[in-house]
């Protein structure tokens, strides 16, 4: 609670002493938490105060007194703006013993003593993500794209987004260019007016196929034939689709793909065996980091050939079919359809006839599977950030599979459920992967074993 009097646009001087989870510097003016972009650890900075609540507030550094030892000084603040990469002035190694520290303070707020390893850091910690959803607004009477700056809907224009694959930019630039040349308006979201919203570009790292997906308010806008043929006539492009959303909403994508030239999906590769990837499918946006996440995962199984192996949260089918090989049978699940017929074609086109894929919640197969009293000897999860249903905990303590692999993006449901199993399981070490460089997301592996 606030006790000094502090206001809105005042100017504090402030010592930093930690980081939020949200990559805020953390300072305390008579107790009261203050959250203050771009600061660091063991900095001093003079800032504005932009919010005042009654528990926290937020403020804007505006001079940095003293600086950390681990500032990164050559960026363009506007990553930081954006929240693209909110901890570029970060060493990386500290930011990779940052997101260890989210893990090990999550696990102590549950009082769960697990080992926590290092953080298995990225060798290219820019230009790694291999999808892009790029608003399209007008801004000086011509379509612009960038990204809003963050907690708005104010575009920043952007040529480089510095952490996607540079193809990937280089394509949405072209298709920029192709909107003004045939002066095609971006959204105006106030009036619900415009012809283009999005422009959704996927790369497979390995072939180097590239998926756009243009999201427009309507078929009938102006110049949309000659757009999508020279949108096709880059030979790189191997896929594309339109995709209709004429809603007033901040939802990105409409509900229907219509596939205008080219190959439905574009196959990428992991750990040797080949992806095939729709639209609506869930993809690892970091490719050298999902391999190194995958084989964490696949020796965390330790499989023998005996075992089956249940994949809930499955994609594609991804780590499933990765552990395939080393199992008497995998059985994935899935709640996005196009996702489970992915998945049964990339079991077909790895040649893996042990491997199958049924559509429906993790929480309702599994409860289902429970009442049947299935056998399942290793299961792995991969939710969402909101984590295990708590009725999936249920049926996990009904089901007792001898060994759990946990893959979370989110250290505080990952440490909450991790309680909720600690009875019946032990949670052996957790190690975290940086999938998302110069961002604030955590990611882990965590292997489980039953307590007999
Ligand atoms: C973090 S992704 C992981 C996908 C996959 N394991 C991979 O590595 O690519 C989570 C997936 O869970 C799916 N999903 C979300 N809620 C689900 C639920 N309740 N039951 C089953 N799948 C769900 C999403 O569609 C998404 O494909």
């Amino acid at each position: 609670m606030q006790t000094t009097k502090l206001t809105k646009n005042q100017i504090v001087t402030l010592d930093i002493i930690d980081l939020s989870y949200e990559g805020l510097g953390v300072a305390k003016v008579d107790g009261y938490p203050l959250f203050v972009e771009n600061a660091l650890p063991q900095e001093q900075v003079e800032a504005i105060i932009t919010k005042v609540g009654r528990n926290f507030g937020f403020a804007k550094t505006k001079k940095i007194l003293q600086d950390s030892p681990d500032r990164v000084t050559d960026y363009d603040p506007k990553y930081i703006q954006t929240g693209i990469a909110p901890l570029i002035h970060w060493r990386y190694e500290r930011q990779l013993a940052f997101k260890r520290q989210q893990v090990v303070n999550n696990f102590e707020k549950q009082h769960l003593d697990i080992e926590v390893h290092p953080t298995v850091g990225a060798e290219h910690p820019l230009a790694y993500r291999n999808k892009a959803q790029i608003p399209v607004r007008t801004v000086k009477g011509q379509a612009t794209t960038g990204f809003f700056r963050s907690r708005s809907h104010d575009l920043v224009p952007l040529e480089d987004y510095l952490i996607q694959d540079p193809k990937i930019d280089a394509e949405i630039n072209r298709i920029r260019d192709l909107l003004r040349q045939l002066q095609i308006q971006g959204y105006d979201e106030n009036r619900n007016r415009g012809d283009v919203r999005h422009i959704m570009v996927r790369r497979a790292t390995a072939t180097g196929e590239m998926m756009v997906v243009l999201v427009i308010t309507s078929t009938k806008m102006k110049h949309l034939p000659q757009l999508l043929a020279a949108i096709q006539a880059n030979s790189e492009v191997t896929s594309l689709y339109l995709n209709v959303n004429a809603k007033k909403t901040n939802v990105i994508l409409g509900s229907k793909f219509e596939l205008v030239a080219g190959q439905e999906y574009i196959t990428d590769e992991i750990l040797g065996k080949q992806f095939r990837i729709s639209p609506q499918s869930f993809f690892q946006v970091n490719h050298e980091q999902t391999q190194k996440l995958y084989q964490l995962a696949i020796d965390a199984a330790e499989l023998t050939g005996q075992e089956t192996v249940v994949d809930a949260y499955s994609g594609i089918g991804t780590i499933g079919l990765s552990m395939a090989d080393h199992a008497q049978e995998v059985i994935g699940v899935e709640v996005v359809k196009q996702a489970v017929q992915d998945a049964q074609v990339n079991a077909a086109i790895n040649g893996i006839d042990n491997a199958q894929f049924v559509v429906g919640k993790t929480e309702d197969v599994l409860a289902k599977w429970a009442q049947e009293q299935r056998q399942i000897d290793v299961l792995v999860v991969d939710p969402p950030r909101k984590g295990l249903d708590a009725s999936l905990i249920s049926s996990i303590q009904a089901l007792r599979p001898q060994k759990i692999v946990y893959i979370s993006c989110n250290p505080a449901t990952l440490a909450r459920d991790l309680n909720l199993l600690r009875a019946d399981y032990q949670a052996l070490h957790t190690t975290p992967v940086d999938m998302f460089p110069m961002t604030k997301h955590v990611e882990s592996v965590t292997s489980l074993e039953l307590i007999h």
